[in-house]
């Protein structure tokens, strides 16, 4: 028996998640499944609760009410950590250690090692284009650099699962459209990914899209679909249409 759940189990399934933080809530009735596979887009105005949920499906926080099942696995669950990979909204980087030296790390912590962990980093390197920069220390990289670097390491261990807060932030256009072909393959290749963004141009290439507000889920469905239901043209009216309105 290995421990892959059947395809049948949905990579992420939430059932009426609410968090609060003092007297605030933040996520409220959040109930909504993922399907292995798919390439799902979180979009919000800032502050309505995107990389909340994130936290709640990685289990770095856990929920006040509600259920959190990750691959088939209630959250929040240790032993889970090594089935996903995780691209945090500020990068968690060691600056006085090189590129290399963060990866050679991180690798450890996801149990790779030998000839498949020098593979796997020189391919999450070539993905984000850094290779060139294997050896210099963090600290002097640039900000976009380090974002790149913090992707690759999430990519590292090939993980089944990726959740990503705002993948792209200060990454170049050519860039950011190498780094969209290789999540378009991953997702083809049968990984599941989660992103949050604020790129309407992104949203439009997910498989589906939630909508988040003050910590609702206020609509789930494909970019056409979203579209169809508000009668617009682009992804940006739809979300406007459904009450995403303007960053806070
Ligand atoms: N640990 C915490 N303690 C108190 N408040 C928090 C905490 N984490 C998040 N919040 C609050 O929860 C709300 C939602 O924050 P969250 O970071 O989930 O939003 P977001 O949609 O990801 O925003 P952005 O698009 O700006 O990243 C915000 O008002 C934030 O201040």
């Amino acid at each position: 028996m290995n421990d892959y759940p059947s395809p049948a189990v949905p990579a992420v399934e939430l059932e009426a998640v609410a968090r609060s933080f003092g007297s605030r809530t933040v996520l409220e009735g959040v109930t909504l499944q993922v399907a292995r596979g798919e390439l799902f887009g979180l979009l919000g105005p800032s502050g309505s609760g995107k990389t909340t949920l994130i936290k709640l499906i990685t289990g770095i926080d856990a929920a006040d009410s509600g259920t959190v099942r990750l691959l088939g696995e209630r959250m929040p669950k240790l032993s889970m950590f090594q089935r996903f990979g995780y691209l945090a909204q500020s990068d968690a980087l060691y600056g006085e250690l090189t590129a290399k030296e963060n990866l050679q790390f991180f690798a450890s912590l996801f149990g790779l090692s030998g000839t498949r962990r020098d593979e796997r980093i020189r391919a999450a390197m070539g993905v984000v284009d850094l290779l060139e920069h294997l050896n210099k220390p963090v600290n002097a990289y640039s900000g976009g650099m380090k974002r790149r670097l913090s992707l690759a390491i999430a990519l590292l261990h090939e993980p089944e699962l990726l959740l990503l807060d705002e993948p792209t932030v200060g990454i170049d256009p050519v860039l950011r459209q190498s780094i969209w072909r290789e999540l378009l393959a991953m997702r083809d290749r049968g990984t599941t990914l989660i992103l949050t963004t604020h790129v309407m141009d992104e949203a439009d290439k997910c498989d589906r899209i939630g909508l988040i507000r003050e910590g609702r889920l206020t609509a789930v469905g494909s970019p056409s679909a979203l579209k169809a239901q508000t009668g617009t043209d682009t992804i940006e009216d739809a979300f406007i249409a459904l009450g995403g309105g303007a960053r806070a």
